[in-house]
C-alpha cells in the first residue's frame, strides 16, 4: 500500500498517520486486498488509503477484545484511570498533529479541529476519573438476616460506530466511558475520516492500553456493522450517526439483545423571543448554524423569530453571514470549510431549490462564489414552512431557514413539529417564557441564551427519533455497566440489615 506523502509530511510525528486497521495491538492489512481511498474534501485529492477487512478479520477483532476483557476488567479502577490519563496526556501533547489530520480528512477549519481535539481529550480525562466512582448501593433488607446490595460490573465488549463530522470526539466520548468501565472496544469509524481514529489507536498503544482493549476495524460499512451487531460476544453497541442507519442497527442488534445507545440526527429549532435585541440574537444564531459548515447535529436548523423583530433579525443575520469566509480549512481566517463530499453539496442544493419552489425567499447565498466543487456558500432563506425539506429534514449544510411566529403557543407547536428531539435553543430574557419553553420543548437538551451547551459533565442525547441513552456526564458510563443485585442470606441475626 502506498504511503501518502501529503499527510505524513504535514505532521511533526509522521507515525500518527496510519493506513492500516488496528486489531489486537497490531497494524493490519485486509486479507482480501480490498482498500479504499480517503479524500481531502477541500481539494478532492486522495490523502491516503485504508484496507477493508474481511469478515473473518472482524471476528478476529472480537476474539482479541474477548481475550483482553479478562485482564482489563480485572484491573482496579485506579489502574485503568492511570492508563486513560496517559492517553489524555498524549492527545494533548499531539494536539497539533491530530488537528492537521482532522482538517485534511474532514475539512473543518484548523482552529475548530484543535477545539475538537481538546473536546475529545476532555472526555478521556472525565471518564478516567468517573471510572473510580461506579458505586453500587446498599439496600435496606426486607428479608430477615440478609444483606442486600448492588455491584456495578462492565457490560462486556462494546462496538462503537461513529460518523465523519466529529471524527475524534465522537470516538473518545464512547471509548473512554466504555474503557473506564472495564469494557474493551471495537471502533468502526466513518470511511471518510478513518485517520483520526487510527491516530487515537497509535496514542492508545503508546499510553500502555493493552492489546485488544482499543481496536479499530475498517471495511464496507454495512458488512462490518452487520457482523458487529450480530456477534453474540459483543454486549453493547453505541452508534452516532444518522437516524436512518440508527434504525437499521437497532434492528440488527435485536437478534442478540444488545445494550444499544444511539446518538442520532437533530433538527434544532432556534427560538428568538420578542424581547430580544435582534442583533444579539442574530449573531448567536449565525454561530449556532454555521459551525462545521452546518454539519453538526446541534446546528440550528429552523430559526423561529418573533414577528415583531423578524425583519431586523434577518438584516443582521444576513450582514453577519456575509462576513463569513469560506475556504480550505488549512488557510487562516477561514470560517467554513468544504462539505464532506459532492453528494452533500448536491443534497444542500436540492433542499434550497425545494424551499424556493415552495415559496421561500432566497435572501443570500450565491453558489457561483463557491471556491471549489465540495464547497457550499452559506444560504439564508426566509418564509420557510413545514412543507419544505429544509424544515422536515436535518439539512447538515450551511443552509439557514428563518420563519416568523406570533405567540408562544405557535412557536412551541412549530418547534416540536419534527420526528427529531436532540437540541433546541431559546433566546429570551423573560424568565416566565424561558420556563414555559423549557418545559414544553420535546428535546433532550435545551440551551437558553447560550450557543455552547456541550462538554464532559453534560448528559448529551436526544428524545424521539434522535436517540436512546445519554453520553457524557455522570450517567454516560452507565451505558457500559450492568447492575448486579446480590442478596447475602442466612447471615444470622444482623441488626438493622
Ligand atoms: N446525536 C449526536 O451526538 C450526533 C453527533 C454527530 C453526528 N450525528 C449525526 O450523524 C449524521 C451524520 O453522520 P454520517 O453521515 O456519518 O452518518 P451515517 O449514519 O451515514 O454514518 C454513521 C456511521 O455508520 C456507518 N454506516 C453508514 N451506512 C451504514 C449502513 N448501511 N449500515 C451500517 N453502518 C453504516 C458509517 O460508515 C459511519 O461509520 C447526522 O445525522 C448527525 O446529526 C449525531
Ligand atoms: N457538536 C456535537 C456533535 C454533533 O454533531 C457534540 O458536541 O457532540
Amino acid at each position: 500500500m502506498k504511503l501518502s506523502k501529503t499527510l505524513s509530511n504535514a505532521l511533526s510525528d509522521p507515525r500518527l498517520f496510519r493506513e492500516h486497521a488496528y486489531v489486537d495491538g497490531k497494524w493490519t492489512h485486509g486479507d482480501g486486498g480490498r482498500e479504499a481511498a480517503v479524500f481531502d474534501p477541500a481539494t478532492g485529492e486522495a490523502i491516503g488509503h485504508i484496507p477493508w477487512l474481511e469478515a473473518h478479520q472482524i471476528r478476529e477483532a472480537v476474539d482479541a477484545a474477548d481475550a483482553a476483557y479478562v485482564h482489563w476488567r480485572a484491573l482496579r479502577a485506579d489502574e485503568r484511570c492511570e492508563r486513560l490519563l496517559a492517553w489524555y496526556d498524549l492527545l494533548q501533547a499531539h494536539r497539533e498533529d491530530l488537528a492537521t489530520i482532522m482538517t485534511l480528512e474532514q475539512g473543518k477549519p484548523l482552529p475548530d479541529a484543535r477545539g475538537e481535539v481538546e473536546y475529545g481529550a476532555s472526555f478521556v480525562r472525565w471518564f478516567a476519573e468517573e471510572g473510580k466512582r461506579t458505586f453500587g448501593e446498599t439496600i435496606p433488607s426486607h428479608i430477615p438476616n440478609a444483606a442486600l446490595g448492588t455491584l456495578k460490573e462492565p457490560v462486556g465488549i462494546a462496538a462503537l460506530i461513529t460518523p465523519w463530522n466529529f471524527p475524534l470526539a465522537m470516538i473518545t466520548r464512547k471509548a473512554a466511558a466504555a474503557m473506564a468501565a472495564g469494557c474493551p472496544v471495537i471502533v468502526k469509524p466513518a470511511g471518510e475520516t478513518p485517520f483520526s481514529a487510527l491516530a487515537l489507536a497509535e496514542l492508545a498503544e503508546r499510553a500502555g492500553i493493552p492489546a485488544g482493549v482499543f481496536n479499530v476495524v475498517l471495511g464496507e460499512p454495512a458488512e462490518v456493522s452487520k457482523i458487529l451487531c450480530g456477534e453474540e460476544r459483543i454486549k453493547a453497541l453505541s452508534f452516532t450517526g444518522s437516524t436512518r442507519v440508527g434504525r437499521l442497527l437497532l434492528e440488527q442488534c435485536a437478534g442478540t439483545v444488545k445494550r444499544v445507545s444511539l446518538e442520532l440526527g437533530g433538527n434544532a429549532p432556534f427560538i428568538v423571543g420578542p424581547d430580544m435585541d435582534p442583533r444579539e440574537a442574530a449573531l448567536a444564531a449565525v454561530a449556532a448554524k454555521f459551525q462545521t459548515a452546518g454539519q453538526d447535529c446541534l446546528a440550528a436548523n429552523r430559526i423561529l423569530v418573533h414577528e415583531s423583530i423578524h425583519d431586523a433579525f434577518v438584516e443582521h443575520f444576513a450582514e453577519r453571514m456575509a462576513a463569513l469566509t469560506v475556504g480550505n480549512g488549512l488557510e487562516s481566517e477561514v470560517d467554513l470549510g468544504p462539505l464532506i463530499h459532492r453528494q452533500a453539496v448536491d443534497k444542500a442544493a436540492a433542499i434550497v431549490d425545494d424551499a424556493i419552489s415552495r415559496g421561500a425567499t432566497l435572501v443570500a447565498g450565491d453558489q457561483n462564489a463557491a471556491p471549489g466543487r465540495n464547497f457550499f456558500m452559506p444560504v439564508l432563506l426566509t418564509g420557510v414552512t413545514p412543507q419544505m425539506m429544509v424544515w422536515r429534514e436535518e439539512n447538515f449544510a450551511p443552509v439557514a431557514g428563518v420563519t416568523a411566529y406570533s405567540d408562544d403557543e405557535e412557536v412551541i407547536a412549530m418547534a416540536n413539529d419534527t420526528e427529531y428531539g436532540l437540541a433546541a435553543y431559546v433566546y429570551t430574557h423573560d424568565i416566565r417564557r424561558i420556563w414555559k419553553l423549557l418545559r414544553a420543548l420535546e428535546y433532550g437538551m435545551v440551551s437558553v441564551n447560550s450557543v455552547k451547551m456541550t462538554g464532559p459533565p453534560v448528559p448529551f442525547g436526544g428524545v424521539k427519533q434522535s436517540g436512546l441513552g445519554r453520553e457524557g456526564g455522570i450517567t454516560g458510563i452507565d451505558e457500559y455497566l450492568e447492575t448486579k443485585y446480590y442478596c447475602l442470606g442466612a447471615l444470622g441475626s444482623v441488626s438493622g440489615s
